[in-house]
């Protein structure tokens, strides 16, 4: 059975994603021109590279179109419920990472946790004539967060697909939930992250799709070996 890993074709993860690879002794070739989409490994036979975006390897590995993908893990976690039924995650690879955040502005003196913020929640609407607003792309992990682990039933979700730091200042929205590495980008739009308000450490991930045909399977268990001696 071929096994297909899908890897980025662009981006911030695609050079780290080859260097694992060239560590694990599994360097990758393209197959045919520089920029061709389809891959594969020198040293295996039975093993094709796809070469997709990171939300794309997120989406494949959900539906099962790829074998393994390395993407990273708030894509995962956001693209599918249950993930970890669906998918393992096995190995981090140490770079990607970026922490998933519920950021306020700063001048929000008396809010820091996210107890305060249900509090703030509470009666937005009295006070402001509207639910409490979030700006972010990242609706599953959001509503994950403030319904199920924080009880916060009483806001909407506004849509960002980009600029979402700047949805508090530019009106759109009243507080974001949104990916910081630096956190340079926080700061200089005048916001700060609630002190319990991490919702995911994220970084790159060898993600497996579950498949009983990987059940027995020595290519499957080699891949994994191979990219955590890389580590
Ligand atoms: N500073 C950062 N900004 C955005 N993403 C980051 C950052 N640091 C790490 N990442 C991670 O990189 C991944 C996104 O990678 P990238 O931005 O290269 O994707 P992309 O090629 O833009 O994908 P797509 O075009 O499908 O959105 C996410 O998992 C994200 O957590
Ligand atoms: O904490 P920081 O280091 O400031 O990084 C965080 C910012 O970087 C990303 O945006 P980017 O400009 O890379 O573009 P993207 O949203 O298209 O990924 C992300 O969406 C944040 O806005």
């Amino acid at each position: 059975m071929t096994i297909t890993i899908a890897l980025p074709s662009k981006g911030r993860m695609k050079d780290d994603c080859s260097a694992v690879f060239e560590r694990a002794g599994m360097p990758i070739v393209a197959v045919g021109n520089d920029r061709s989409y389809r891959g594969r490994v020198e040293s295996l036979e039975g093993v094709e590279i796809a070469f997709l975006s990171a939300s794309e390897i997120s989406r494949e590995i959900g539906n099962g179109s790829v074998d393994f993908g390395i993407t990273g893990e708030d894509l995962v976690r956001e693209g599918m419920a249950e993930a970890d039924r669906r998918v393992e995650f096995c190995a981090r690879l140490g770079f990607g990472h970026a922490d998933v955040v519920v950021a306020v502005p700063e001048i929000w003196l008396d809010v820091d946790t996210m107890a305060d913020l249900g509090d703030v929640a509470a009666d937005f609407r009295a006070r402001h004539g509207h639910r409490l607003t979030v700006a972010t792309k990242y609706w599953r992990l959001t509503q994950q967060f403030f319904s199920s682990q924080h009880g916060i039933q009483l806001y909407r979700i506004v849509e960002s697909l980009g600029a979402t730091e700047g949805a508090p200042a530019a009106g759109s929205a009243d507080i974001i939930v949104d990916i910081t590495s630096t956190g340079s980008t926080l700061r200089a739009n005048h916001l700060k992250i609630l002190s319990d308000g991490i919702i995911l450490r994220s970084e790159a991930c060898l993600v497996r799709a579950r498949k009983e045909s990987h059940e027995g399977d020595p290519m499957v268990q080699r891949i994994i070996s191979a990219v955590r001696s890389a580590l």
